[in-house]
């Protein structure tokens, strides 16, 4: 079956498609992340990713939230991922519990301001209802992702982690991985275009480090939805910048 495309305001993700580009916000203060959204908008990425992990009051939900309006108000119709990675997958370390994490999620949801959310398939967020519900209700697409910042996993495990996502209800699912091998980043690419034609929803993949970049530039052609890119710092190691990129897709979609 081919991966089912998925729409989210103007953006449409999935087979046929070219990779959505996605910049990344990091900023850890209301002024840094003002900068950061300004620069990056003028840009224009497909996407803009607010990496909350790095925000330095995600402890205050009120400040959490006022940040998000001010964001947003430079964003225009840019779709907004929001995402709390995990220390554990390759995050910034956050002081809230599962619990207050969860109801600073719900906060967010509710504002209507994001369009699209991150879930890791190993966290207790992807398997809850209340969560899930709520993004449904408010058509909030959620991504279920997993990441090795270590290693390339076998290709049955790295599609096992896809499965996973699109079998607890992921709109879209994603897989970042750190080869160490030109086979590790064969392995990967070889995964993305058996992903994308067996699941049913949209598969995003990406070989982080130097190593990996032909999966950030040329993923699309093998079956990938979304490709993260510099728009003012990168997020994870092997990012290319957005300009790069776009020239890139004018050769090859
Ligand atoms: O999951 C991802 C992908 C990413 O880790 C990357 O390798 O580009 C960057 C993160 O900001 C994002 O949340």
């Amino acid at each position: 079956m081919c991966a089912k495309k998925v729409k989210v305001k103007e953006v449409t993700f999935g087979e046929g498609h070219k990779a959505a580009v996605c910049c990344s916000l990091i900023g850890a203060t209301e002024a840094e992340l003002v900068d950061e959204v300004k620069l990056i908008q003028s840009k224009k990425p497909d996407v803009i990713e607010w990496r909350a992990d790095f925000y330095n009051k995600l402890d205050n939900t009120q400040a959490v939230l006022n940040v998000l309006t001010i964001v947003c108000e430079h964003i225009g119709e840019t779709p907004l991922l929001f995402t709390i990675r995990s220390e554990q997958e390759g995050g910034e370390p956050i002081s809230l519990t599962t619990a207050e994490q969860k109801d600073l999620i719900q906060h967010v949801l509710k504002t209507r301001l994001i369009h699209m959310i991150d879930f890791e398939v190993a966290s207790p967020f992807a398997e809850d209802d209340d969560l899930k519900a709520l993004c449904k209700d408010l058509d909030i697409k959620w991504i279920g992702s997993t990441h090795d910042f270590e290693k390339t996993p076998t290709r049955e495990q790295m599609l096992a982690f896809l499965q996973k996502g699109e079998a607890i209800g992921a709109d879209l699912v994603k897989v970042a991985v750190m080869p160490h091998t030109r086979e590790d980043v064969l392995s990967l690419l070889t995964l993305t275009n058996d992903a994308s034609n067996m699941l049913s929803v949209p598969v995003i993949t990406i070989a982080m480090g130097r190593m990996g970049i032909a999966t950030r530039l040329v993923g699309d052609q093998f079956g990938s939805a979304m490709t993260f890119a510099v728009g003012h710092q990168a997020s994870a190691p092997g990012q290319a910048p957005l300009e790069l990129i776009k020239e890139i897709q004018t050769y090859t979609n």
